[in-house]
């Protein structure tokens, strides 16, 4: 199901401590009737960074597979050096072309 809205976070994959105040704040708001349905895109920004955590890791952190209630992807990228920004890019045009209908 799709809702109308494609919402991104921005996780500094170098900041370990803040992760439990992010996952806490995705929680609250996942929770929002108005997003209900809606897309959920978490760019694991700062992968340049030596010692940063993967998207993969961002994804345990977050315990992303546990959210069955929206359809979400987790993306390694740098703001920095741009690593697959054209890919986060690609993916939201592509979750709201699913929105599109077409009535004649
Ligand atoms: N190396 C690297 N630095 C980045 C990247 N993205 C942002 N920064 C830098 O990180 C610094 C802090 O930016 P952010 O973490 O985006 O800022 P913020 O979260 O709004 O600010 P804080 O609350 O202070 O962390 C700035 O100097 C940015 O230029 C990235 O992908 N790689």
């Amino acid at each position: 199901m799709h809702g109308r809205f494609s919402v991104g976070v921005v996780v500094d994959s170098a900041d370990r401590m803040r992760l439990e105040t992010c996952k806490h704040e995705m929680d609250i708001f996942l929770q929002e009737e108005r997003l209900a349905g809606a897309t959920l895109l978490v760019l694991a920004n700062k992968q340049d960074l030596l010692g940063s955590l993967t998207a993969n890791e961002i994804k345990e952190a977050l315990q992303l597979d546990n959210i069955t209630t929206h359809h979400w992807l987790v993306l390694g990228v740098s703001a920095v050096t741009g690593e697959k920004l054209l890919g986060a890019v690609d993916w939201l045009i592509d979750d709201i072309a699913k929105r599109i209908f077409i009535l004649d």
